[in-house]
């Protein structure tokens, strides 16, 4: 009931164009509980008196009615289907735009096939049901009522006697409601899972195709496909084993009709006219019932499917801009790392080991500063906070003195140009894509920033030049091309504080020098931090945070490091030794 509460304030904005479809409808239902009385006069004055004008006249009457139904049901199919659309565009647009605002937190455990298929199969179930199923209900509702009524007060006894079969059918209904709701929801479920592993599979094509393991995966895929199959032919055999059971109670009604409407002529008590519109009339019994059991069937589609999309509505933004946010304009890039703590959501604080732990670090305005540590120290996850990302368990992270929290959470990230470590481009134009943050930007801005990236000479040696349009993962750039597309993406924002994570990680030694000496211009009064573990790349560092098991184990100047013979001047040895073998 609360779904389907929570539905209707989305039917409530076409309220108009429910009001137009079901009075068509009313109309509709008119026409066809007309024309069987029309049948009966044709009947009763016409043929019985041997009377062909009134034949004549009510035939032709017949052909008029059916034309105006004809007309009303154009209206109401349109308005029925303009009702079930607006629910659709209302509710992928509120689920597009939560997905937009929801956190990194989500998304770490957010699967996107399943996000894909609330998106399209959920939420076209919920359509179906508001645009056709709860209209036709109605209609049926409204066609059983009339035409009841209509017997009623043409011949009773008949018709009460014929509708002994009715509970019949309303039991084989109630039982088929209660088995094929959770029937649909393993559906649904099933549907999400398929989904999401074609996108994952999808999505790692390259990775499957490097491990031949193309079978696995064709395995993986058709067990997910033979559980949906297997679960929606449960659901088919509860529709064949009910609808025949209602077909056949349905038939029994129309013998019955007969048989006693046949007694009742000859007994005299019914008119031929009478017995033939019964016969009509029947059908406005029988349709409404073995209606409702597909209209059961995509209601319970949608109770099942709107849960799903209302589950992702539901999930609360944990990071979002205050209220008031202060304004980064002018923002200078002092930061402040102020005794900060740091847990991922699914970790449990009580028992597990912090990601950061109680860090503390200052970097003035202009300052470029260099994170270092192994893999899975934590490089990534103190950039994360900077942002926003992620917010700090205890502690403070301040820019010009301001916690981070208390900035517009909007105006904060775009006051810090990241350079990611994974890359991702848009299926978009090079020129797009550079721009992504800044749309307003000039070509010779653009290509200023390409330059600093030292992938101008590149993107004009293309074709199209910065026409070229690139896949959704940047196919047809290498992995340092991509890389410094993003790079230029950055320097294009203008930040005040400009982040590079692993940022050249992907291109060789001569290229990544170049750039750095490139860079030199852009990190000029921009609070910088160079996260690598190639000391080749934090080689214009002023000072380095060494980092271990997310604490700062060392800091300092290259000088200061390379003199205390920590971390720092053995990974400097290493490094040197390596490069001397080659
Ligand atoms: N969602 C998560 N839940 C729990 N732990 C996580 C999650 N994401 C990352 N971690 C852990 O957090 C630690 C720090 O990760 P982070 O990405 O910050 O390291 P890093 O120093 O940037 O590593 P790398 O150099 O390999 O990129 C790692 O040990 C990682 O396993």
């Amino acid at each position: 009931m609360k779904t389907m509460m929570r539905i209707m304030v989305y039917v409530r904005p076409s309220a108009k164009w429910v009001v137009t479809a079901i009075s068509i409808m009313v109309l509709a239902t008119l026409i066809d509980l007309v024309a069987p009385w029309i049948l009966r006069e044709i009947f009763d004055k016409g043929i019985d008196k041997e009377n062909m004008t009134v034949v004549f006249w009510l035939t032709l009457s017949l052909i008029g009615v059916q034309a105006i139904k004809s007309g009303a049901m154009f209206v109401q199919g349109y308005s029925q289907e303009l009702v079930g659309q607006n629910v659709v565009f209302q509710l992928r647009k509120e689920l597009y735009a939560h997905l937009q605002r929801l956190s990194f937190s989500y998304y770490d455990r957010a699967q996107t096939g399943q996000l894909m298929s609330r998106m399209t199969g959920d939420i076209d179930s919920v359509k179906n049901f508001v645009g056709f199923g709860a209209m036709n209900l109605f209609t049926g509702l409204l066609t059983f009522v009339g035409t009841v009524i209509f017997m009623m007060t043409m011949q009773w006894k008949v018709t009460l006697i014929s509708l002994v079969t009715i509970p019949l059918i309303l039991f084989v209904l109630w039982r088929f409601n209660h088995k094929v709701g959770p029937a649909w929801t393993n559906i649904r479920e099933q549907m999400g899972r398929l989904t999401t592993t074609l996108q994952e599979n999808i999505s790692g094509i390259r990775v499957v195709k490097s491990f031949a393991t193309e079978k696995v995966e064709e395995r993986k895929f058709a067990e997910r496909n033979e559980q949906n199959f297997e679960t929606n032919m449960e659901r088919a055999k509860l529709e064949a084993r009910a609808f025949p059971q209602m077909g056949f109670y349905g038939g029994l009604t129309f013998v019955l009709m007969i048989w006693i409407g046949a007694i009742f002529v000859v007994r005299d008590e019914m008119t031929l006219g009478t017995f033939m519109a019964f016969q009509w009339y029947t059908w406005g019994i029988i349709w409404p019932l073995n209606m409702l059991g597909w209209q059961i069937n995509i209601m319970q589609q949608a109770m099942k499917a709107a849960p799903r999309v209302f589950e992702v509505l539901d999930t609360k933004v944990d990071i979002a801009s205050p209220t008031n946010g202060v304004n980064t304009d002018g923002m200078s890039g002092n930061v402040v790392f102020d005794n900060v703590s740091f847990y991922f959501d699914d970790q449990d604080q009580e028992k597990d080991k912090p990601i950061l732990d109680r860090i503390s670090f200052s970097v003035a305005k202009g300052e470029v500063i260099g994170v270092l540590g192994s893999t899975g120290s934590g490089k990534s996850s103190l950039i994360g906070l900077l942002s926003r990302f992620y917010d700090a368990a205890s502690g403070r992270v301040l820019i010009d003195g301001i916690d981070v929290k208390d900035y517009d959470l909007d105006g904060l990230r775009k006051s810090i140009g990241i350079v990611p470590q994974e890359t991702f481009l848009f299926s978009a134009s090079i020129r797009d894509n550079i721009a992504y943050g800044s749309p307003d930007a000039t070509q010779e801005q653009i290509e200023n920033a390409a330059r600093k990236s030292q992938i101008h000479d590149f993107i004009i040696g293309l074709p199209d030049g910065y026409n070229t349009r690139i896949g959704e993962r940047g196919v047809g750039l290498s992995g340092g091309q991509r890389q410094r597309v993003a790079l230029s993406r950055a320097i294009l924002m203008d930040p005040p504080i400009l982040v590079l994570d692993e940022a050249t990680a992907s291109v060789d030694t001569a290229t990544e020098s170049a750039i750095h000496e490139a860079l030199l211009e852009v990190m000029e009064g921009r609070t910088t931090f160079i996260i690598a573990q190639r000391l080749s790349s934090i080689q214009h560092a002023d000072r380095i945070i060494v980092l271990e098991n997310g604490r700062i184990a060392e800091e300092g100047t290259h000088k200061e490091l390379n003199d205390r013979g920590g971390f720092f001047s053995q990974l400097f040895n290493r490094q040197k030794q390596i490069a001397m073998q080659k």
